[in-house]
């Protein structure tokens, strides 16, 4: 498959470089003193999956790579909007661009721009950053990527194309990645989200690791608080779980051997990065009010990171 990684960073360029190692002609798009060093020296990956270096072309200019199969957009979702009107470039009427993105907007804004048909939303479950320009670390996760063509709510999913089915393939065949297709993208989003609310909200406002999380009451019946609100807020929107995203959620973290990880919203706090809180806790607390669903939980996380998301944005 031909590939563009916009937003080659710790999500994008672990599962570039992994699709890159099995022979896909994967282009990085990078900017700054990491794409000075994927430039350079290539990119290494520093694995729990296992270490690897792979030397990609890299450009900080989508209208130089040519026309690609895929985009992987993994851009953090504040430079979705400007990073997605230097698309067209790369995409053909048969191309596709996949969002790993947290959050639950990106899809409309990339709809909005390069046409529904081409978007597919997508979720992944990993912990994985830039460790400094041209390296890339992953310490966790199951690295898998759950992904759909995606549609309009209320229209029926489109039927899965071949070039997903690459895609899959492609996965399964990489080392260190997998991947699966869901039949509802819009509870596949939602359903990640939350996660994330809870799992970034918390790690974030306590800066403790989940682990702490899990073991302090209070804090654990606050983390399920905040799933709960969201999964309202997700059925107000006309999302249908075929399943309760609290207990599968809860089951699966109180089993999980993930004591120490906390999330990439915390990683970004902590290290005085511009953090998601608008696409995640602030995006909630609109759906919220949207639909006139109280989400006192979400509201609270919303405001407390405020004043240090704002600090790390200037
Ligand atoms: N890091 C993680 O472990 C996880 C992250 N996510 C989500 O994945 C998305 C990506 O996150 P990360 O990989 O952590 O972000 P990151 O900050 O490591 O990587 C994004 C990269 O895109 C680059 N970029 C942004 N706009 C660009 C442009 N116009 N041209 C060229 N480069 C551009 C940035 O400079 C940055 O290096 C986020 O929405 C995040 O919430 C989801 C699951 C886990
Ligand atoms: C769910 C989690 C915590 C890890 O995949 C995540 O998405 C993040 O850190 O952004």
């Amino acid at each position: 498959m031909e590939i563009a990684v916009y937003g080659a960073g710790g999500v994008g360029a672990y599962y570039g470089g992994r699709l890159a190692e099995q022979g896909h002609d994967v282009t990085l798009i990078a900017r700054g003193e990491h794409l000075d060093a994927l430039r350079s020296d290539g990119l290494t990956v520093e694995s729990v999956a296992g270490d690897f270096a792979v030397d990609l072309p890299a450009t900080d200019d989508p209208t130089a790579v040519g026309e690609v199969d895929l985009v992987l957009f993994c851009v953090k979702s504040f430079d979705t909007a400007d990073a997605a009107a230097a698309l067209d470039a790369m995409l053909r009427p048969d191309s596709a661009v996949l969002s790993l993105q947290n959050g639950v907007d990106n899809e409309d804004v990339l709809a909005d721009v390069v046409g529904t048909e081409r978007v597919w939303g997508g979720v992944t479950y990993i912990f994985s950053t830039i460790k400094e320009p041209g390296v890339v670390e992953h310490t966790g996760g199951p690295a898998e990527i759950v992904f759909a063509e995606y549609h309009d709510i209320d229209d029926p999913a489109p039927e899965r194309s071949a070039l997903a089915d690459a895609l899959l393939g492609a996965c399964e065949a990489a080392t260190g990645m997998s991947a699966d297709y869901t039949e509802d993208v819009h509870a596949t989003l939602w359903d990640k989200f939350a996660l994330i609310c809870a799992q970034a909200g918390l790690t974030a406002t306590t800066r403790h690791p989940f682990g702490d999380i899990r073991a302090t009451e209070e804090t654990w019946a606050l983390y399920r608080r905040v799933m709960e609100e969201v999964v309202a807020i997700a059925h107000a929107e006309g999302v249908r779980f075929g399943w309760d995203p609290v207990t599968k959620w809860l089951d699966a973290m109180e089993s999980m051997d993930n004591e120490e990880n906390y999330s990439s919203l915390h990683y970004d706090l902590t290290h005085g990065k511009r953090m998601e809180l608008d696409a995640l806790h602030g995006s909630a607390v609109r759906h919220a009010r949207e639909h006139g669903v109280d989400a006192p939980a979400v509201e609270t996380i919303d405001a407390i990171l405020r004043p240090q998301a704002d600090a790390n944005e200037s």
